[in-house]
């Protein structure tokens, strides 16, 4: 089952191609980890995702409604919280006692409660951060696109951003999440894709990703210099290596491959 499905998008701005080919399918309740270096097409493609402008070439269908809590803060500074998350959940279709429950739960999950009687323009970077991602979230949509929504957050923000994320998908959103900090996907245990130039060019779960790039093995021998070994193949290699020595072991290291290690590898395909 798919809930967010884009296919062959292409945008064009003059003469930057911001989108190229760009695909994206989404399942309920999968977090998609949307990473890539700065022009690579993410904002552009949530842009389209949510209708806010047209592709120049494909499609993107969405079942249900579409939650979007933009890279750049937008939101009214002169109102209160309240009546921000109010204004986007009428808007959103909630009314009476839905939206009062909605905008209380959400404020509780964004630990907004105590300001939700403040002026917007007067809370701090990271409480209007929150904020703008509550009006995605309030309505619980069915497909949630969060535009590096951590960005600036301070650790208790961040934690209570990627619960709020988790519970989303939780309760079968499709949500893509954009991000620079590539430990949020882990601990979003999120699926990964790629863009670069306008497409995706690697898509899965993390660990499918990672599993082709080498590891680190590295043995630390009794009155000699540490043996470090690149592989793909760890534990065989350190079979091999155990098998071979004749010095006492101090230690083995093995450090596994991370998302970090898949970007800079599609970097390098990039700068070649
Ligand atoms: N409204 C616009 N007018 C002209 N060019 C644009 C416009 N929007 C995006 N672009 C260009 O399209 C390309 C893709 O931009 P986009 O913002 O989608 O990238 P991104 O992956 O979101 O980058 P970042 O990680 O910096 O947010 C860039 O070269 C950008 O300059």
């Amino acid at each position: 089952m798919v809930r967010l499905r884009a296919e062959g998008l292409v945008k064009r701005y003059g003469e930057v191609t911001a989108l190229d080919g760009f695909e994206l399918r989404v399942a309920p309740g999968e977090i998609a980890g949307l990473v890539g270096h700065n022009g690579a097409g993410k904002t552009t493609f949530f842009e389209i995702a949510a209708g806010l402008t047209a592709p120049d070439a494909g499609s993107v269908r969405v079942e249900g409604e579409v939650g979007m809590a933009p890279q750049q803060l937008a939101l009214y500074p002169a109102i209160t919280v309240r009546e921000t998350l109010r204004l986007f959940g009428g808007l959103a279709g909630l009314r009476g006692r839905a939206l009062a429950r909605a905008v209380e739960g959400t404020a509780e999950e964004l630990a907004l409660t105590g300001v939700l009687d403040r002026r917007v323009g007067v809370l701090s970077g990271g409480q209007q951060r929150r904020a703008q991602a509550a009006t995605a979230l309030l309505a619980d949509p069915g497909v949630l696109l969060l535009d590096e929504p951590t960005a600036g957050a301070d650790p208790e923000t961040r934690a209570a951003l990627l619960a709020a994320v988790r519970r989303r998908a939780g309760r079968g959103a499709a949500v893509v999440y954009c991000t620079h900090y590539l430990p949020e996907l882990a601990e979003l245990a999120a699926t990964v894709a790629v863009a670069r130039n306008g497409r995706v060019i690697a898509r899965g779960a993390g660990a499918d990703l990672l599993k082709d790039l080498p590891s680190q093995v590295r043995v630390s021998v009794d009155g000699g210099q540490d043996i470090a070994v690149t592989t793909t193949d760890p534990t065989a290699a350190l079979a091999a290596l155990l098998r071979d020595l004749d010095r006492p072991v101090l230690g083995i290291d093995i450090r596994q491959p991370s998302l970090d290690d898949l970007y800079r590898e599609l970097s390098h395909d990039r700068a070649a």
